[in-house]
């Protein structure tokens, strides 16, 4: 047996995707997805993501981390999901969808994907930090120079501070470029390593931006291209009406036989 595969990349935040609505890919074997993601064994990804079927919804994303464990949101996995939709000719160029953290809607726009996010009700703030939940948990510190901080080290400590717990958190480093433009590097839970881009914590770091006057839409440079998030800003704190919007695009399509991973 073969498994058939994509592999799509949004801001060089890479995937694995599976077209599984007429399949039973045995996601529940995290050896096998965490093989995969392996970039020299396997594949190579920071996630795989199955496209399925649901009786509600134009399609179901379910995503799992390269460590292999289900996730819970991924901002740039969705975008690529839809492309992969579209792509596949499931949807046109709207979808309404579900993933780990429920409903989202979604629009093609020619090069571009526009993924509605949930509303954010609350940020902490923990000394000069935040810390907020765009779908997956965000960590978020601005620093001074994003370029020469040692993401790896410093966002581990963070990672694995027992604040966190088992849960862990993602962590998020933010430079302020100008009005309306941030640059974020990403420490990502279950890749356990930097990422050229995490859409969920490229929403987190806007968002924080936003408390710290910056207005919308905020340009956000990563090292994988750029994104832009969009919201509305409650009175009384929180936020609303959140887009995530950046290019994914399919990288190349191939199988591989299952007994040798
Ligand atoms: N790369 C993803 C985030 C995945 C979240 C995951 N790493 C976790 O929270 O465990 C994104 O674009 O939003």
């Amino acid at each position: 047996m073969a498994i058939s595969f994509y592999k799509y990349q949004g801001t060089g935040n890479d995937f694995v995707m599976v077209d599984n609505r007429k399949h039973n890919f045995p996601a529940d074997d995290e050896a096998l997805v965490k093989s995969l993601c392996d970039r020299r064994t396997g594949v190579g990804a920071d996630g795989l993501i199955l496209l399925q079927n649901h009786p509600d919804y134009d399609f179901e994303m379910v995503y799992y981390n390269a460590d292999g464990r289900v996730g819970s949101m991924c901002g740039n996995g969705a975008r690529c999901t839809v492309r992969f939709a579209r792509q596949l000719g499931v949807i046109e160029d709207v979808a309404c969808f579900l993933a780990a953290d429920g409903e989202h809607q979604a629009s093609v726009e020619r090069d571009l994907i526009q993924l509605k996010m949930h509303d954010v009700k609350e940020v902490e703030q923990i000394g000069e930090d935040f810390y907020l939940n765009t779908g997956s948990p965000h960590y978020v510190r601005f620093v001074e120079d994003v370029e020469l901080l040692d993401v790896y080290e410093e966002g581990r400590a963070i990672r694995y501070n027992e604040r966190f717990n088992e849960v862990g958190t993602n962590v998020n480093f933010v430079q302020r470029l100008s009005d309306n433009e941030i640059f974020v590097r990403t420490y990502e839970r279950g890749v356990e390593d930097e990422t050229l881009s995490c859409g969920t914590g490229v929403t987190a770091a806007a968002l924080v931006a936003g408390m710290k006057g910056m207005q919308s839409p905020v340009k956000v440079k990563v090292l994988g291209g750029e994104l832009q998030v969009a919201f509305e800003q409650h009175e009384t704190g929180g936020f609303k009406h959140i887009y995530l919007m950046g290019p994914a695009r399919q990288v190349f399509s191939g199988t591989v036989p299952l007994q040798q991973v």
